[in-house]
């Protein structure tokens, strides 16, 4: 049996903590063989664990203790991604969720699309990577109240071209530069601009929705000193004809979406800022989480 979860880009800028996009990055675990102790083999460094203190088995053990459901047997794990660590492309969330499915095949637990957001937005904290990781394309969604709610969408034709910097920047740490309150006036002006960014988008409108990305009042201008490069990347994304440009996530990943036709200019002008990282040219995920040769 393989799982596969796509890498997302969150926020959208305005949309923080609520929108997100999946991408063609992918994460795949495969279940090997029984084993006397969890396994995992995989090539993504000393600082992943490769026993069950690895994100992926204890989203597993967190779902089978909500459930009140036990395993029978460990098995040995294979792990591939192609997601950046801890750069903005939801890395962690692609893991919760597959390791939700992961417990959700093994135990035969049934559980619904639904139920198992529930759970990813209970471990990750908020809906904008999870839900397009389980979903596919671009979710926007709400934990804030009791239910999860998610509406699924499609982005409207552009592409993607995303800038991811060498240097890793935890979410975590990335949160903790926000502001732990906004006054009434900011949260009502800052959900103003989401509103219509989620407008925009929903309306296939890209220029407004681009100028609701830079207009965001909730996280960008509060990160923008751990992102060095957002200002340039924003300036080279005007001026050469991108719809917009965010931080992706908790950064450091710069997104900006264009019109085909402008991206070998908007690249070469990028490229000659020479920074530490790489430029990726990305596709939206239209399946979200896949399952081969699925248990159930
Ligand atoms: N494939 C993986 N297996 C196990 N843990 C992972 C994996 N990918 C990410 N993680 C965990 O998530 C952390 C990165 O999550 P985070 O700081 O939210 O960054 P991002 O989600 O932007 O990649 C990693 O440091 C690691 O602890
Ligand atoms: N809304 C979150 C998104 C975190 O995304 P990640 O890809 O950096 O994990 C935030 O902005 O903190």
């Amino acid at each position: 049996m393989k799982i596969i979860v796509p890498a997302t880009s969150a926020n959208l800028g305005a949309g923080f903590d609520s929108i997100g996009l999946a991408v063609n990055l992918y994460l795949t675990i495969e279940v090997l063989e029984k084993a006397e102790a969890w396994r995992i083999d995989h090539d993504l460094g000393v600082n992943i664990p490769t026993d069950e203190k690895n994100l992926l088995l204890t989203t597993l053990s967190a779902v089978l203790a909500q459930k009140k459901q036990h395993l029978s047997a460990k098995y040995h794990l294979k792990m591939s991604s192609d997601i950046p660590l801890a750069r903005g492309l939801g890395s962690s969330s692609s893991v919760i969720v597959a390791g939700i499915e992961l417990a959700n095949q093994l135990a035969q637990l049934g559980l619904s699309d639904e139920e198992k957001l529930a759970l990813a937005c209970q471990i990750e904290g908020h809906p904008d990577n999870v839900a397009p990781a389980l979903y596919g394309n671009l979710v926007i969604a709400s934990s804030a109240t009791k239910e999860v709610r998610a509406i699924k969408a499609k982005l409207p034709q552009c592409k993607l071209l995303a800038f991811v910097p060498d240097k890793e920047l935890k979410t975590v740490a990335s949160r903790q530069v926000l502001p732990e309150t906004l006054s009434y006036a900011q949260a009502v002006a800052a959900s103003a601009v989401a509103n219509v960014l989620v407008a925009s988008l929903l309306s296939g409108d890209l220029v407004t929705a681009g100028q609701m990305m830079k207009e965001d009042l909730f996280h960008e201008k509060y990160r923008s000193a751990l992102v060095p490069e957002l200002a340039a990347f924003r300036e080279i994304g005007q001026t050469y004809g991108a719809y917009g440009t965010y931080l992706s996530g908790a950064g450091p990943t710069l997104m900006m979406l264009a019109p085909e036709e402008k991206i070998t200019l908007l690249l070469q002008h990028l490229s000659e800022k020479n920074w530490q990282g790489c430029f990726y040219e990305l596709e939206i995920d239209s399946k979200g989480l896949q399952v081969e040769k699925s248990l159930l």
